[in-house]
């Protein structure tokens, strides 16, 4: 089966997203990681724009890359400027990479409205261009902006524009819709016209504005396009590029092309998840194959049906990609979601117990609860309904202050008192608001009988109202992620009162790190 290249743009392109701005260690660190999984050409960056790609295209020629190639990025030279003189040729000559990528104008509405060149000196600026290049020794790759919509509107012309690429010496001739407004039966003319115009191979670059940026990529390739261009993730100007995760996982797994390195496919959801953090962006759950929630059953008849086959509701076993399969429990949820939950726990399937677990899964997500979120609170509802759970503690009281005038900031203070073994400890902590002086206290009461708990932080609080505009007073949801040194747990607490729901979410978190620890959510053996 034929081997598709894979250009990335994401350290070019996907810069251009809004919010998107990579540091020149992440792109080199980026560059490193594409580069192990076999990705064959990245674009770096574009040459002339400023210092940090400039020195990126230094720094990479010290790397020991084993297989991609880097490619730096331009335009055409400027109206009426010989090649030789133009400021961003000299750019992409002085970046030193064996590929420069040249982007032109196809379009001519492009042509006469925004160069305000004619026809004749838009060619002139494509041949140029190229051959400027080619004559310094570069391979080059054209990039045909706009060459969808330039097509539609005057076909003559935009096979002109790449007629003039190719000739000039590139290497390969990359069609793109830089506007992301066609559609896959636009995308299949247009290749089919372009491969009987030039003797280039073709690439395809695709825009995400229609939301067919993926299917207009293998769309193009089953015209005959040999190249994909995209970013990790699809970000990118406006609404982003044609997503390389999933464009490589749809052209490997579902239409036998070959891509990157032999096995690369099953590191994509790592991949997509290093570039998010490294691009300081939220993980997109419902990604399609690498999001957290892209193998997450949450209906009742599904989790039943999975249960007895993954395939039923999976178009791809998730570990092909590299993610996991997930079981939700909600509302939503029937006994087959709870059997799934609770078998590490080896609870012998109990159908009573399922019953009475799922019964109290459905009541406290009417009242306002979510353990889709807050699976550490889960583990601790069955030890509750299994009349296993024998708590830790007592609570006695709890009191929060907070203090302030018009010379001070907040002061806060949390007052804890508890049965804990028999004791009574009565402690007063402050904190940076009312949740950590709580935490402090809670914490501070229980390290004498329980010095585990010296290792538990608390990383991530999130609360949400619920009910807003219900008759009965707004409740609110409180989901607490904590972890010690070897876990990460979610719980979480309601009530109408703040303060009482971040008590339950934090008691819950104590409680399940000392039963964590007891080995009591270890998977049965
Ligand atoms: C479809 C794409 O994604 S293409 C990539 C887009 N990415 C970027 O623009 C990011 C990096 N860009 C930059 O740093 C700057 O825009 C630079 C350095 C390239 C140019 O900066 P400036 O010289 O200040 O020009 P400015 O950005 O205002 O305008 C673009 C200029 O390029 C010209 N231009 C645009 N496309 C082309 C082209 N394909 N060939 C030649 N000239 C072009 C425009 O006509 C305009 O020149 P003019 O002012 O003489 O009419
Ligand atoms: C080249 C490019 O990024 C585009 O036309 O969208």
């Amino acid at each position: 089966m034929s081997r598709i290249q894979i250009y990335d743009t994401t350290l070019r392109d996907g810069s251009q997203g809004e919010g998107v701005n990579f540091s020149l260690q992440d792109k080199l660190m980026i560059t490193a990681k594409l580069d192990e999984l076999g990705f064959d050409l990245i674009e770096g960056g574009f040459a002339q724009a400023n210092q940090k790609d400039a020195e990126y295209f230094q720094h990479v020629q010290d790397m020991d890359l084993k297989h991609a190639q880097i490619t730096a990025f331009g335009m055409t030279r400027k109206k009426e400027i010989a090649a030789e003189d133009d400021l961003g040729l000299i750019a992409l000559r002085d970046a030193k990479t064996p590929v420069c990528t040249v982007v032109g104008k196809t379009w001519d509405l492009h042509v006469t409205e925004i160069l305000r060149v004619d026809e004749a000196e838009n060619l002139a600026m494509i041949r140029d261009s190229v051959a400027y290049l080619v004559a310094e020794g570069r391979r080059v790759i054209y990039d045909a902006e706009h060459y969808f919509d330039g097509y539609r509107h005057n076909p003559e012309f935009a096979l002109k524009t790449i007629q003039a690429a190719s000739e000039a010496g590139a290497e390969l001739v990359c069609l793109c819709d830089t506007n992301g407004g066609t559609l896959p039966e636009g995308i299949a003319a247009a290749v089919k016209a372009a491969k009987g115009a030039i003797k280039a191979p073709l690439g395809i670059h695709c825009h995400n504005d229609s939301d067919v940026a993926v299917a207009n990529t293998i769309r193009a390739i089953d015209e005959g396009a040999v190249q994909v261009q995209g970013t990790i993730n699809g970000i990118g100007e406006r609404c982003g590029n044609a997503d390389l995760v999933s464009a490589i996982a749809n052209l490997v797994l579902k239409k036998n092309y070959q891509a990157l390195h032999e096995g690369s496919v099953e590191h994509l959801t790592e991949l997509s998840r290093y570039v998010y953090e490294l691009a300081n962006m939220n993980f997109r759950s419902n990604q399609a194959f690498v999001g957290s929630s892209a193998f997450a059953h949450k209906g009742g008849m599904h989790v039943h049906a999975v249960n007895r086959l993954a395939s039923s509701y999976e178009h791809i076993t998730p570990e092909v990609v590299g993610n996991n399969r997930k079981i939700l429990v909600s509302e939503l949820s029937g006994r087959s979601n709870i059997v799934a939950k609770t078998t590490k726990y080896n609870l012998n399937q109990d159908a009573e117990l399922m019953k009475a677990i799922l019964a109290r899964v459905e009541e406290l997500e009417y009242a306002g609860y979510q353990f889709e979120a807050a699976e550490a609170s889960f583990d601790l509802l069955i030890k509750k309904v299994a009349k296993t759970y024998e708590p830790k503690f007592a609570r006695l009281h709890y009191r929060v202050n907070v203090e302030t005038d018009s010379a001070h900031d907040p002061q806060t203070e949390a007052t804890v008192k508890l049965k804990v073994n028999g004791n009574t400890e009565h402690v007063v902590a402050e904190g940076d608001g009312p949740v950590n002086a709580l935490d402090n206290a809670l914490r501070k009461a229980l390290i004498p009988a329980y010095p585990a708990l010296e290792t538990l932080q608390l990383v991530d609080y999130k609360v949400r109202v619920i009910n807003s505009t219900g008759g009965t007073a707004a409740k609110v949801r409180v989901v607490i992620e904590s972890k010690d040194n070897k876990e990460v747990w979610s719980t979480i607490g309601v009530s109408e009162n703040i303060i009482e729901a971040s008590w339950l979410a934090l008691v819950d978190s104590v409680e399940y790190k000392l039963y964590k620890d007891d080995g009591e959510f270890e998977p049965a053996k």
